[in-house]
């Protein structure tokens, strides 16, 4: 069947004509994340934009150490894609949830019907300015940047806030209102959806190991010098996990353990490939790995989990699953339009356009613009 004759393909296309054709603009739903590269090719400027960030690696001599860093790296990372299918799902993923997401918040929250869902990736496209620029053709005038970080760090959601901020003053964003929905780790539809793939994981098992069966929640770690400075992402992915571990009955034994560390600084522990082998050397040798910190498959399941940790494991002589991603789950798709009603719901009722929790700065932070970006958008980008 042509792309543009497949339903969905169809669908999307009438929404957009009504919405023309009705000549009001749409609400904005801006999922923000940081994006992969889409192909092998793109591998290398992803890198570039990524170890530019210094919301992310602060890096001394930035502008001319990053490229270099990025062009060493390029080669072992473009493999790793090549090894996953020749790119990250991450922008085929997000649109299809986005639109997925729009179409239902269309009827739970008419009042601020039509709603379109744009994409806005950190360090691959498309990023800010070309989803601004589209943003000012479709003629937004109210956004709602909804980041797809379930948990809050100012390495990844903070990045993303700290990008839109500076680009306030970009022609394409005047006059567009903004709020935020920056956190949703223990959102009851989001810890649905994670026990849902866990349960289908488990069921893979034989009846009688199902119960003995350890859940290893992985989440990608961050550098001890953000977790020492009170950043909340620890706190929140371990909300997580004790929701899921809540929603299953404590069915099973399990831990939550870190992932995907870069360089030579201490990052949080403990490794999930060390716990994988730790858990060996105990004679627990039925695993279901869960990744608890992203909503669709990259590099870190694709390639770390499924390819590397899962060949190791089974070296070991142990037997371990992966609880699939989020990826199309209706139930998941069904959550993110609840969350953003609720929070369409929270602003025309006046209760702020961020959660209070947004408002505070970590304990440790230096970075003048987290706190110049919490406040414009509090003001609601004003
Ligand atoms: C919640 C998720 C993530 C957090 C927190 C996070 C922090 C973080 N990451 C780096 C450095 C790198 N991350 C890289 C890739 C990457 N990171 C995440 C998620 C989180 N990162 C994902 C989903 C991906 C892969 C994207 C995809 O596959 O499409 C990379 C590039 C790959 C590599 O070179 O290994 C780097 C580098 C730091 C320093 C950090 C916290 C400060
Ligand atoms: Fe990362
Ligand atoms: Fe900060």
């Amino acid at each position: 069947m042509s792309l543009l004759r497949s339903p969905i393909v169809s669908r999307i296309l009438s929404r957009q004509y009504a919405t023309h054709a009705a000549g009001k603009s749409p609400t904005a739903i801006v999922m923000l994340n940081m994006g992969g590269p889409s192909t092998v090719e793109e591998t290398h400027d992803f890198l570039k934009n990524l170890f530019m960030d210094g919301d992310l690696i602060p890096l001394p001599f930035q502008r001319f150490l990053a490229p270099v860093i990025a062009r060493r790296r390029t080669p072992k990372i473009e493999q790793q894609y090549a090894d996953i299918g020749g790119g990250s799902p991450i922008l085929h993923y997000t649109r299809l949830q986005g639109e997925g997401m729009a179409q239902l918040l269309d009827e739970l929250h008419p009042e601020t019907a039509p709603h379109k869902a744009y994409v806005a990736f950190r360090y691959a496209r498309p990023l800010t300015e070309a989803t601004a620029r589209e943003m000012r053709e479709d003629g937004v005038k109210r956004a709602v940047a909804f980041t797809q970080y379930p948990q809050y760090s100012c390495s990844t959601t903070g990045s993303s806030l700290n990008e839109l901020y500076r680009q306030r003053n970009n022609s394409d964003m005047q006059g567009i209102e903004w709020s935020v929905i920056d956190r949703w780790g223990t959102h009851p539809g989001f810890i649905e959806a994670v026990a849902q793939n866990i349960e289908a994981a488990l069921a893979k098992f034989p009846v009688e190991k199902r119960s003995k069966t350890v859940l290893l929640f992985s989440a990608h770690s961050l550098p001890m010098s953000v977790v020492n400075r009170g950043d909340p992402y620890v706190l929140e992915v371990s909300a997580s996990v004790a929701g899921v571990m809540q929603r299953l009955g404590h069915s099973n034994p399990y831990r939550l353990v870190w992932q995907s560390q870069v360089g030579p600084s201490a990052w949080m522990g403990m490794q999930t490939s060390e716990a994988l082998k730790g858990l060996a050397r105990l004679g627990k040798k039925q695993v279901i790995l869960v990744p608890i910190a992203f909503t669709s498959d990259h590099i870190e399941t694709l390639y770390e989990l499924d390819l590397e940790y899962s060949k190791e494991a089974r070296e070991l002589g142990m037997q371990v699953h992966r609880a699939v991603s989020l990826n199309d789950s209706p139930v998941f798709i069904r959550a993110l339009a609840d969350i953003a009603t609720d929070h369409l719901r929270d602003c025309a009722a006046g209760k702020g356009s961020t959660s209070i929790q947004m408002d505070l700065r970590c304990p440790g932070c230096t970075n003048a613009t987290c706190g110049q970006q919490k406040a414009w958008f509090k003001r609601g980008g004003r």
